[in-house]
């Protein structure tokens, strides 16, 4: 069996633009005939078409999309955008074909213009960083909604439209599809959206055709370096967020040192916030308390302005990352003061945070939380979350991803190592990558730290699990990194059906311990 992939949301009721009024208004060198073409919609994938459709051929890694155009058109699409390569692909099915120098550039403006997601947009927000995208996209997401707004959210995990739920495939979406979403939420009435932008999104003209009213950096830390060269160029893709043409404001964490050179290196008017003792910024963030169910922070800003609230999951990232909602919020034109109110009647801030840090234990045994860490930064910032309230022994279980940078694996494992007392080693996504050899390199990372934790290597991870709950004594916690909120593994390029979370609660049933359900 394999598993589902998501479908792409699209607004219901698609007003329909001509072809020759886009022509024109993008100038654009066009081959066939326009009249009375009619496009509805906007894809860059046949697996995604409907009819009426602008088919999108993309020149891709292994393909070029306009190498598809006639599988398009038996599908219903009623034009081409492509290069000049894709149009001599393109050329037999007869359709009218627009010719751009390059598609992925083109596909933002375009799309935004046929679902018109430029006229009257809802207020807009985005956040990049290596750690905390989603974490803080949820909190604000929670803020908006505390405070009365009917909101949309964009994240790796999930997509939401007011209540509408719909699991992710990419953290951010191609061009095409974010502007559809788009145009959905507003059928929705949705006012406010939460974008969660990577670096490859950014890279790769995701986000073209938007503009943030308020852009945040969380951090930056080693990851991804299978995409970029080294961590210069990882971190200047993240930079054209915080420039004119994105985002009007922004707010940039000092908790990495790279906040300070986003600060630097931005042309659009900052406010900075930490939560690292002895990093000043003019909003600081002092951790209260730390709890098993919350973590409270004080917040203090520029003229004495100060809110007091908690997050409802483990961890000072994660009140870092509350505080940080709060004030793109501030830089939005929302009241500190209305928005401490909005919080105060719930008892700080509402969100449910799907396999960030996630609780799955009940009253009895071991703490067993699944969590999303994937790069050494997270790992060494959950583990001393969990350790705060822990009187036992951390036990951590991880595995890495296949056919992802692989650099970061003897880092991953050697701060999993140092900061837990029992390691158990497993499998993640292979995808085609062997899965022995993997855990061979985290086996040997492992042995890089100072202070070596108990180390067993247990592969799949369905019985990984079962051995650290059977290591597991009542006032112990189990931390289990990788996994997160997704609901598969991917292996040799097929997605498995697999929920962390559930086969967590099964191996605590199974042990004779408590499980929580979703909250
Ligand atoms: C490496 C990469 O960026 N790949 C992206 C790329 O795929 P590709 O170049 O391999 O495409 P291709 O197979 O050559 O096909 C060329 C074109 O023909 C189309 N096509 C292809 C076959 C077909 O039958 N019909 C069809 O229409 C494809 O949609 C594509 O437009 O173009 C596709 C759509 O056009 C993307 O979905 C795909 O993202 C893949 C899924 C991906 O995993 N991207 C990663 C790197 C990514 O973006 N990750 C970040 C995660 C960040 C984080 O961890 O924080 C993200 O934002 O999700
Ligand atoms: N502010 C933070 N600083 C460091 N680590 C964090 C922070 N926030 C979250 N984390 C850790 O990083 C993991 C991923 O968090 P989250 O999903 O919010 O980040 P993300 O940036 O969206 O990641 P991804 O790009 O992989 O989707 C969490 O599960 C936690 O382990």
């Amino acid at each position: 069996m394999t598993a589902r992939i998501p479908p792409v949301l699209r607004p219901e009721h698609p007003s329909a633009r001509s072809l020759a009024e886009l022509v024109s208004e993008f100038g654009l060198d066009y081959r066939g005939s326009l009249d009375h073409v009619e496009i509805r919609g906007v894809t860059l994938s046949t697996g995604d078409l409907h009819p009426g459709d602008l088919y999108v051929g993309m020149p891709g890694a292994h393909s070029h999309g306009a190498s598809y155009a006639e599988r398009a058109k038996e599908g219903g699409a009623v034009a081409v955008l492509t290069d000049a390569a894709g149009a001599e692909l393109a050329a037999p099915t007869g359709l009218p074909i627009l010719i751009v120098e390059s598609p992925r550039e083109a596909l933002g403006e375009i799309s935004a213009w046929v679902y018109r997601t430029n006229e009257h947009p809802p207020l807009l927000f985005g956040t990049t960083g290596t750690n905390g995208k989603t974490s803080t996209s949820y909190l604000l997401e929670g803020i908006l909604r505390q405070l009365g707004l009917v909101t949309g959210l964009s994240s790796t995990a999930e997509r939401h439209i007011g209540d509408l739920t719909v699991v992710s495939r990419l953290t951010t979406p191609e061009a095409s599809e974010m502007h559809a979403l788009l145009a959905r939420m507003r059928e929705s009435e949705v006012r406010a959206v939460v974008i969660e932008v990577s670096a490859q999104a950014l890279s790769r003209n995701r986000v073209d055709g938007l503009l943030f009213d308020v852009v945040a950096f969380t951090n930056l830390s080693h990851d991804h370096l299978d995409d970029y060269a080294d961590m210069e160029e990882y971190f200047q893709a993240k930079l054209p967020l915080f420039q004119p043409d994105r985002g009007k404001r922004g707010v940039v964490s000092l908790d990495s040192p790279y906040g300070q050179r986003v600060v630097d290196e931005s042309r659009i008017p900052l406010t900075t916030i930490s939560s690292t003792p002895g990093v000043v910024g003019e909003w600081n963030v002092e951790i209260t308390a730390e709890e098993a169910a919350y973590t409270a922070f004080t917040l203090t800003g520029p003229e004495g302005r100060t809110l007091s609230s908690r997050v409802p999951i483990i961890g000072r990232h994660m009140a870092a990352n509350g505080a940080l909602a709060i004030v793109m919020l501030v830089e939005a034109g929302f009241e500190l003061e209305a928005i401490g109110q909005a919080l105060e009647t719930h008892g700080g801030i509402d969100a449910y945070l799907p396999g960030r840090t996630e609780r799955v234990s009940g009253d009895t045994g071991p703490s067993v939380f699944v969590d999303f860490g994937h790069s050494p930064d997270a790992f060494l910032n959950t583990l001393a979350a969990v350790r705060t309230f822990t009187p036992g022994k951390v036990i951590m279980v991880f595995g890495a991803d296949g056919d992802r940078d692989a650099t970061k694996r003897h880092e991953m494992a050697r701060v999993a190592s140092e900061g837990s007392d029992i390691l158990v080693i497993t499998d993640h996504h292979p995808r085609f990558e062997n899965a022995a050899s993997i855990r061979a390199t985290l086996v040997e990372g492992a042995a890089l730290a100072e202070h070596p934790a108990e180390l067993h290597e247990v592969s799949p991870p369905e019985k990984a699990i079962r051995v650290a709950v059977s290591l597991a004594r009542e006032g112990d916690s189990i931390l289990w990194a990788g996994p997160g909120h997704q609901d598969y593994r991917d292996i040799e390029g097929v997605r498995t059906p697999y929920s962390a979370r559930e086969e967590a609660r099964s191996a605590l049933r199974e042990a004779g311990w408590d499980e929580a359900g979703r909250p």
